[in-house]
C-alpha cells in the first residue's frame, strides 16, 4: 500500500498595494494553480472591490500589518514615491515575523528598503515589467545576503507566473534592466504608434493598421524567440538586394536609429540611478 504523502504547507504571500503589477502576479499565480493563500491590502476600497470581484479566494483588507501576520512572502507593491513611508509601518512586524521581503518598486535600492524595514530582512528586489499583465512580462531580480535558497525559490515562483526571470548578483545591473525590459515595452508600442500614422498615410485604415501593425510585432518577437538565428540574421532574411526592406532600413540607419537607442538607454539607466538616489 502507497504512503500517503503529506500535503505540503502553502505559502502564504501577502500583496502590499492592489494595483495593476500585484493584479497581473495574482492572476498568473491563480492562473499556476501555485499552493499559495493569497492576501491583498490597500487603503483604496475600489482596488479592493476589483480584487473581490474576480478572485473571491483573495483576502482583502485596508490595514497592511492585518494582511502581514503570518505571511511567509510579502510583496510590495506601492509606488516608489510612498515606499518608506510604507515600510517604516512595517518595520515593528517585520522584525518579528521576518518573511521574505520582494520589492516591485522602480529605483528604490535594497540598502534603503532593508534601512526602513529595520534592517537584517531577507529582501527581493526586482524589475517586472507590464507585458506581466498578460503572463509575458520579463522580470531582472537581486536577492540580498539575507535571502536563504528556499526562499529564492519562492521569489522566482512568484515571478515565474508571470514571465521570464534573470537573476544578478550586481544590484546596480537592475538599472540596465530597468532601461531595457521595465522600461522597454513603452519603445515598441512607440515604434507601433509611429508605424501606425505612417500606415494611416499610404491609405490604410485605422483599423487594419493596426491589426497588421500589432500582429507583425507579435510575429517578429514570436519568431526571434523561436528561431535559432540571431535578430540580426533574422532581419537579412527579410532583406532582399534593392528591395523594400532595404530601402526602408536605410532610412532608419542613415537617420541615426542606432545611436538614439543608445543614448535613450543611457538616458533611462541613468535616471533609474539618479531615482535610486533620491530615495534613498
Ligand atoms: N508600471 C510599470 O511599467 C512598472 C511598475 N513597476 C512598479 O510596480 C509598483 C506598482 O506599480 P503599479 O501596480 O503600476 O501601481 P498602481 O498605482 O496601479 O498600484 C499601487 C497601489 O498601491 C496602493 N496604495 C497606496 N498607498 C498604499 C498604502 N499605504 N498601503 C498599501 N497600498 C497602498 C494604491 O491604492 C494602488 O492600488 C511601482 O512601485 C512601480 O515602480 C515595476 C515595473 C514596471
Ligand atoms: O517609467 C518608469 O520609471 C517605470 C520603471 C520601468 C517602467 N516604468
Amino acid at each position: 500500500m502507497d504512503t500517503p504523502k503529506l500535503a505540503q504547507k502553502p505559502t502564504t504571500i501577502t500583496f502590499i498595494g492592489a494595483g495593476n503589477m500585484a493584479r497581473s502576479l495574482i492572476v498568473g499565480l491563480l492562473q499556476d494553480q501555485a499552493n499559495v493563500v493569497l492576501r491583498v491590502a490597500d487603503p483604496d476600497e475600489h482596488q479592493l472591490d476589483a480584487i473581490r470581484k474576480h478572485w473571491p479566494e483573495v483576502t482583502t483588507t485596508t490595514d497592511n500589518l492585518e494582511a502581514m501576520q503570518g505571511a511567509d512572502l510579502v510583496v510590495l507593491a506601492v509606488k516608489p514615491q510612498i515606499m518608506r513611508n510604507v515600510t517604516e509601518n512595517l518595520a515593528s512586524h517585520a522584525q518579528l515575523s521576518r518573511p521574505l521581503f520582494v520589492s516591485i518598486a522602480a529605483g528604490i535600492r535594497e540598502e534603503a528598503l532593508n534601512r526602513w524595514l529595520g534592517g537584517n530582512q531577507a529582501i527581493v528586489r526586482c524589475m517586472p515589467n507590464t507585458p506581466a499583465l498578460v503572463q509575458a512580462g520579463a522580470t531582472g531580480l537581486y536577492a540580498n545576503q539575507h535571502v536563504s535558497d528556499s526562499q529564492r525559490s519562492a521569489a522566482e515562483s512568484l515571478l515565474r507566473a508571470v514571465g521570464i526571470t534573470v537573476w544578478f548578483d550586481d544590484e546596480t545591473k537592475l538599472d540596465a534592466v530597468t532601461a531595457i525590459s521595465g522600461s522597454g515595452p513603452a519603445y515598441f508600442f512607440l515604434v507601433m504608434e509611429a508605424m501606425q500614422a505612417a500606415a494611416e498615410q499610404l491609405g490604410l485604415r485605422p483599423e487594419e493598421a493596426h491589426l497588421l501593425i500589432v500582429q507583425t510585432a507579435l510575429g517578429a518577437a514570436k519568431l526571434a524567440l523561436e528561431s535559432d538565428d540571431l535578430p540580426g540574421e533574422l532581419r537579412q532574411k527579410v532583406t532582399s538586394k534593392g528591395g523594400t526592406t532595404e530601402a526602408a532600413l536605410n532610412v532608419l540607419t542613415t537617420g541615426g536609429l542606432h545611436d538614439l537607442f543608445a543614448q535613450a538607454l543611457q538616458a533611462a539607466a541613468s535616471r533609474s540611478r539618479e531615482l535610486a538616489a533620491a530615495n534613498s
